[in-house]
């Protein structure tokens, strides 16, 4: 550790980049600088270390599944993958734009995958995410409606930039279910952009939700402003426990 007083007042200001640089700097013969050019890295030292900070904190709040970058997207599994939309998706205009993403496929073609890149790369460019299975939100809603805390769940929903809804058509809505689902859509519509997951295709959605009323609301907030990924073909999973299999000696 430096022993400089400019070095323990960066310390002391929490100016911890700068004061790591400047340590840095202190053992480099950089004289060829000049004062601007040295001043400037240490701004950038500083700069990098919170934005770095910054979005570790976005990820681990995210939930987001591990390993979920979007420039390890595998384009050469077969499976439908429109990937002139993904990349667009990736440049992400549609956040600006409050849009949302449908995905829909067979089991363990990657729409969980696909979403949760989406999602890391919407914390890369600063914006909060959050993912989440339908089952489970609407238990924590339900759970929040018995114990005071469904408001404070819902302003939480809200607020995320993007919000992940994974698993949509998989069980059964009830007529609670289907409310806390309008409110959840209803306080982000025009307000945060987000990605559904569903083994169902769309057309079933309506059915799905059960009550043609609240599916009408339900879906003219969620699908009118989305872009559809639909992806088709064999499970990722079983391509890569064959590959296991395969791999693996007698
Ligand atoms: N691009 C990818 N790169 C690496 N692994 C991937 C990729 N896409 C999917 N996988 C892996 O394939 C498996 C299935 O993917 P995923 O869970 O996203 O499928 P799914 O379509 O959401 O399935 P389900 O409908 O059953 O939830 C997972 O183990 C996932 O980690």
């Amino acid at each position: 550790m430096l022993n400089h007083p400019t070095y323990d007042k960066l310390t002391r200001l929490k100016l911890f980049g700068m004061a790591r640089a400047f340590a840095e700097q202190s053992a480099l013969d950089l004289d060829h600088l000049g004062f601007e050019e040295r001043l400037g890295l240490l701004v950038e030292h500083e700069v990098s270390e919170r934005d770095g900070k910054a979005l570790a904190l976005r990820l681990q709040r995210a939930k987001l599944k591990p390993n979920t970058a979007a420039e390890d997207t595998d384009y050469r599994h077969a499976r439908g993958l429109d990937k002139a939309l993904f990349q667009r998706l990736l440049a992400g205009l549609w956040l600006k734009e409050k849009q949302n993403v449908l995905l829909t496929g067979p089991t363990g073609v990657g729409k969980t995958w696909l979403a949760c890149a989406l999602a890391h790369q919407a914390c890369r460019m600063g914006r909060s995410a959050y993912y989440v299975r339908l089952p489970r939100m609407l238990d924590e809603l339900a759970i929040g409606r018995a114990d005071g805390r469904y408001m404070k769940l819902l302003k939480h929903l809200a607020k995320i930039d993007v919000l992940v809804i994974d698993d949509w058509g998989l069980a059964v809505l009830d007529d609670a279910h289907r409310r806390d689902l309008l409110e959840v859509l209803d306080d982000r519509h025009g307000s945060g952009s987000t990605i559904v997951t569903s083994q169902l295709p769309i057309e079933h959605w309506h059915a799905a939700i059960g009550d043609a009323t609240l599916a009408d609301a339900i879906l003219d907030r969620l699908v009118h402003n989305a872009h559809q990924l639909n992806l088709k073909g064999d499970s990722l999973r079983k391509k890569r426990a064959n590959l296991t299999s395969s791999a693996s000696p007698e």
